[in-house]
């Protein structure tokens, strides 16, 4: 199907080109013919397939909202009310959500179509899509690679033409690195921009929703509509939001850092140092000042975001007993073999690994050695970082250190598996907001990312500047 925006494919509905229900009939055949890629957990055919028709009478009388009959797979970690939610886990067998995601009511309220929801690394941890309890996804573009995680399907999904755009989350790079690995566009806002509520939640002072789009245009008309204040999260920022959709290229020239020791480092394959430095290239020769940044305590970067990460979510887990949602062991002799036998057999290994590890962490004897240090550090990196931005407008960087990577190389060896997300944790690491735009692809055909680190609240002018990137030829 040809859709680059959906203002291209709102035009056509009004033209009478096409229909929102021959829409949705053409995605819902797309995700048949593709079921091999593991995208979707479940998929609302009939419901979608009702709304299709409401929202296009909608169209026919005037009255439809800013996003109709844009059809959305949302991630299985945010909330859908009287819909399966299970953070790609078995403990959650069979629970549904009581609720709707503040951001997914916002763009239900717009007259989106909610077409399913998508596979994804268990409680969201995860690099590569493997850590499912319902099985890895493929990436469109190599089947036999990842598509990269957590949200990896929603990347796919986007990528293979399965729907127009999918809300995913954010924590370490969830939503960038599998845009990143699949060649869409991955948006991660400001920390607090867009509110948690109905988010499961992993790392609740990193977690963040974002959407992954065919364009820039898209991420920012999304964000627009799922941002601001939430009378159910009392963390989401107060300040206005601004109208990101209305964002179009300029030819403004700006200060733009690089990481230049990052880029040139060992751990950069070929292909992705090649394509950044061509970026960086043309970024010079189309006038911005190119500015490289020495930045020592990146280093840092992976061990506090996992400390801190595990840490929250071995408290934020504890929630999933057997007796409240989803899975239970029916042969527990007692309330603490309950716990231990669901818990046991409900949680995957790498779901596991963390909330040990996090325990561990947070135990009395190296509360201080870990945690204490982890969060001092984390304010370290936030300094450093907002004296980098005295200097510079934005930070670029590629995305991921590699292209995608083949299924099960990276499963065994986590620290491996850690260095995906060296370029995306960042932003999460000091709250800023972050997009990956396509840049090219390997000489295997893999697609390649190129991330844009934003200031604080500072979206409109990022998604400005990306568009001004994307341009560059
Ligand atoms: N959730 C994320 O943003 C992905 C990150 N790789 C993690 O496992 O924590």
């Amino acid at each position: 199907m040809t859709y680059k925006t959906y203002a291209t494919y709102r035009q056509s509905l009004q033209n009478k080109e096409t229909t929102i229900p021959q829409v949705v009939q053409y995605f819902l055949a797309r995700i048949e013919k593709n079921q091999d890629l593991n995208v979707f957990l479940e998929v609302y055919d009939q419901e979608a397939l009702a709304n299709a028709e409401l929202i296009q009478n909608k169209i026919e009388n005037g009255t439809a909202g800013r996003l109709a009959g844009m059809v959305i797979g949302i991630k299985d970690v945010l909330a859908y009310k009287d819909h399966g939610l299970q953070s790609g886990s078995k403990i959650l067998d069979g629970f549904k959500s009581q609720f709707t995601a503040t951001a997914i009511q916002r763009l239900i309220d717009e007259d989106c179509i909610i077409i399913g929801r998508q596979n994804c690394d268990e409680f969201a941890m995860g690099s590569s899509n493997e850590n499912s309890a319902f099985g890895p996804t493929l990436n469109y573009a190599d089947k036999t690679r990842v598509p990269g995680g957590s949200s990896g399907a929603s990347a796919v999904a986007v990528q293979a033409d399965l729907c127009h755009a999918s809300i995913g989350s954010d924590t370490g790079g969830s939503v960038r690195q599998p845009a990143g690995f699949c060649g869409v566009v991955g948006l991660k806002p400001t920390y607090s921009r867009i509110s948690r509520w109905g988010l499961a939640a992993y790392a609740s002072s990193f977690d963040c929703i974002g959407p992954v789009t065919h364009s820039i245009e898209d991420a920012a008309l999304l964000l627009e509509i799922m941002a601001g204040l939430d009378q159910y999260d009392s963390t989401v920022s107060n300040l206005p939001v601004e109208d990101y959709s209305s964002v179009t290229s300029t030819s403004k020239k700006y200060k733009i850092g690089y990481f230049e020791d990052a880029i040139n480092s060992e751990g950069i394959s070929a292909d992705v140092k090649a394509n950044t430095l061509v970026k960086l290239e043309k970024l010079k020769l189309a006038g911005h000042t190119m500015v490289p940044i020495s930045f020592p305590k990146m280093k840092y970067l992976l061990p506090t975001y996992y400390i801190l990460t595990m840490a929250e979510a071995s408290s934020n887990l504890s929630r999933y007993d057997g007796i409240r949602y989803g899975y239970r062991n029916q042969n527990a002799k007692n309330l603490e073999d309950l716990y231990k036998k669901t818990r046991g057999e409900g949680f995957g290994k790498e779901v596991k690994k963390r909330i040990m590890l996090g325990s561990f962490i947070l135990s009395a004897d190296y509360y201080d050695a870990y945690y204490t240090k982890a969060q001092r550090v984390r304010r370290i990196i936030k300094e450093e970082t907002e004296a980098f931005f005295k200097e510079v407008d934005f930070i670029v960087s590629p995305t991921t250190p590699t292209p995608a990577f083949k299924i099960g190389v990276k499963s065994t060896d986590p620290m491996e598996m850690f260095l995906a997300d060296i370029f995306t944790v960042h932003a999460n690491v000091v709250g800023l907001p972050s997009i990956s735009i396509p840049n090219g692809t390997s000489a295997e055909g893999l697609p390649i990312g190129f991330q844009v680190l934003g200031t604080e609240f500072g979206e409109k002018n990022m998604l400005e500047f990306a568009l001004n990137v994307q341009k560059l030829v």
